[in-house]
């Protein structure tokens, strides 16, 4: 069953968006009364699973190579359609054809292209293509290539249409004449889309070996930017407007219209009890516009910055970058591009569309590790720096972390020693304009749940974590506050004293907060359980290599691959003395040495739940 388990956590990570899975993992999670592990289709995992079906594109089946997909996502009137139909018009003699996903009834996206690809006269298909005309209206084929999308979001409501619409266009290519064959399949998603739930649909497929996933392969994931409002939409705690996108709200024309007629009376509300009420609304969209934002902005292989005749371009670059690493940027105006391979096959189905949400983590932190500055002689408090010297504030003999490796060694914000080679005390103005940066927090111990909550209050979130009493803090100085204020986004690995088992995984990004359960910490379970070709991978997480779950309560010292491993990521985060200020603060919410003797005393999460009640809400992860 255990094994079950673990191959079956992978189809549990995206089952959210998976009607065909979603009961049977969820049946087999409620059977087990446990936990699978925390693998969420790490790389090494997506290696394993799904690489060796790659012998299948080149099975005799079909002799050509699997079409590339490319995904275009981006808030809503970033720029996509405006950057397709460049695609479409200077298409290098490419054969492209497109999905376009619109939430309303009426696809406009959908006629912008088919106008442009109709005016180059490409839309001769049309007898072949009413075949595949939907009465449903759901899915409907358009000439030239084009699918629309309609009535819902591809990356969710109509996710089950996705793939029928590639497989449409995969007919309709079989029925082409030899050179006119699709090279490419462009999915233009909805402005609400998340990138990540698409890639899941993919992955899903492939996993369950759909005899489609033979004939195309995702390839890029790309992402449109509007540099005009990025930032000022990314800081802000605005939520998503119903006047303005009731695309946000509801999942299809037909729901926002029988609103509209319930609820005419709204009109006359004030616009932020209208955004509340929205959001209550079951099925509506509760996050705020920065979630989206942010998750668009991460599960990216290419950034597209667009509207650079409008917008910041050098600001908005800086935090794109901050809040992926990995992706390449592009800068455009009226999403020009200089040639199609900056976009399409960019990343070759190698980047983004095989990881998953633990490789986007260690990829993140890989990356912070990289932004250290490694000049010995470098005083610049922007820089992040290991150089400790001889410090006499080290936190060589802090009793929880032996291991952090960040810029705090010497970096007390409180320290007066002008011998000190970092600069301390910058004004609240120059943290203001500083520079996004970033910082990894690391510990080995679990999390006090209620004084973390009193910190996690201290975030510029107004979702996702309860307000009112918790363990009192209030005492925390004005830049300690400020310096929370400041984080845009964090993320990573989270124990917390209620479980000994759980793996978590915080997330927030502007004003959004949530934890959510992984999985089991991989020591919990016994080697013989790990997937052979994953083993290198799980123990570098272990803090010994010769951990003992078995001894580990209470005898051990070790804890094998429980941990706090958080990033953040915000303006003036890659000061020294900010990263200080963060470390001291949730240091102090790790369980002290009394705290810890009685948590390895306990047995049991019910034990552990019964001594540290914990009133942060979980959600099983669903990708
Ligand atoms: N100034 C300026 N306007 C742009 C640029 N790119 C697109 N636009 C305009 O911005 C508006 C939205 O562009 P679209 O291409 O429709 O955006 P979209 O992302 O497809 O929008 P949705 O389908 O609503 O998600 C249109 O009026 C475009 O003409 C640009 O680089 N600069």
């Amino acid at each position: 069953m255990l094994l079950n388990l673990v191959q079956l956590a992978r189809g549990f990570t995206c089952a959210a968006h998976n009607p065909f899975i979603n009961s049977r993992a969820r049946q087999l999670l409620t059977i087990t009364d446990g936990f699978s592990p925390a693998i969420s289709s790490l790389r090494y995992d997506t290696n394993t699973q799904f690489r060796p079906r790659g012998h299948l594109f080149s099975s005799t089946t079909y002799e050509s190579s699997p079409v590339p997909i490319t995904v275009l996502s981006g808030f809503l009137g970033s720029g996509k359609t405006t950057l397709l139909q460049n695609m479409l018009t200077n298409n290098e003699g490419l054969k492209i054809a497109v999905i376009v996903n619109d939430v309303a009834s009426v696809n406009i996206d959908s006629k912008l292209v088919r106008g442009r690809t109709a005016a180059r006269g490409t839309d001769t298909e049309g007898d072949e293509l009413q075949a595949y005309t939907d009465d449903t209206n759901v899915s409907m084929a358009l000439p030239a290539g084009i699918v629309q999308l309609q009535n819902g979001c591809a990356c969710c409501s109509i996710s089950g249409e996705l793939l029928t619409s590639v497989s449409e266009l995969m007919t309709l290519s079989d029925m082409r004449q030899d050179d006119e064959k699709f090279d490419h399949i462009v999915i233009e998603m909805s402005g609400v889309a998340e990138p990540r739930s698409v890639r899941n649909i993919f992955q899903e497929a492939m996993m369950y070996d759909m005899p489609l996933m033979e004939r195309v392969s995702l390839d890029t994931l790309v992402t449109v930017i509007d540099c005009s409002t990025y930032r000022d939409y990314l800081q802000s705690s605005r939520l998503a407007n119903v006047l303005e996108s009731p695309e946000l709200f509801y999942s299809n024309e037909e729901d926002r219209k029988k609103a509209e007629e319930d609820d005419g009376w709204m009109e006359g509300m004030s616009s932020n009890l209208v955004r509340t009420l929205a959001a209550m609304d079951e099925g509506g969209f509760e996050g705020g516009v920065c979630d989206l934002l942010v998750e668009q902005t991460e599960v990216a292989d290419v950034l597209v910055l667009n509207k650079i005749d409008i917008g910041e371009l050098e600001s908005t670059k800086q935090v794109v970058a901050a809040l992926n690493p990995r992706a390449k940027i592009i800068a455009t105006s009226f999403g020009k591009i200089n040639q199609l391979n900056e976009i399409l096959q960019y990343s070759k189905g190698e980047g983004v569309a095989m990881g998953g949400i633990v490789d986007d983590h260690k990829d993140y932190v890989a990356a912070a590790e990289a932004q250290k500055c490694s000049d010995p002689e470098c005083t610049d408090p922007m820089h992040a720096h290991d150089h400790s010297h001889s410090h006499h504030h080290s936190h060589d003999d802090d009793p929880f972390d032996g291991q952090s490796n960040d810029a705090t060694h010497c970096a007390d914000p409180d320290c007066t020693d002008a011998s000190h080679s970092h600069s301390h005390g910058h004004s609240s103005e120059a943290v203001a304009h500083a520079g996004i940066g970033t910082y990894v927090y690391h510990a080995r111990r679990p999390f006090h749940p209620s004084r973390l909550l009193s910190i996690l209050q201290k975030l510029p979130v107004v979702r996702g974590v309860p307000t009112g009493e918790s363990s009192d803090n209030d005492d925390m100085d004005i830049r300690t506050k400020k310096t929370f204020q400041q984080v845009l986004r964090s993320k990573g690995f989270c124990w917390t004293a209620d479980s000994n088992i759980k793996a978590l995984y915080w997330s927030h990004a502007g004003c959004s907060f949530e934890m959510q359960c992984l999985g089991r910490w991989w020591a919990t379970l016994p080697k013989e359980l790990w997937p052979e070709d994953a083993k290198d991978s799980i123990l570098d997480d272990f803090d010994s290599m010769d951990h003992d779950e078995a001894a580990s309560i209470p005898t051990s010292s070790t804890v094998g691959d429980r941990r706090q491993e958080i990033v953040f990521i915000g303006p003036g985060i890659g000061f020294a003395d900010s990263q200080a200020i963060l470390k001291r603060s949730l240091d102090s919410c790790l369980l002290n040495d009394n705290e810890w003797d009685t948590f390895r005393s306990l047995r049991g999460d019910e034990a552990s739940l019964a001594c540290f009640a914990n009133r942060l809400e979980m959600r099983m992860m669903t990708y």
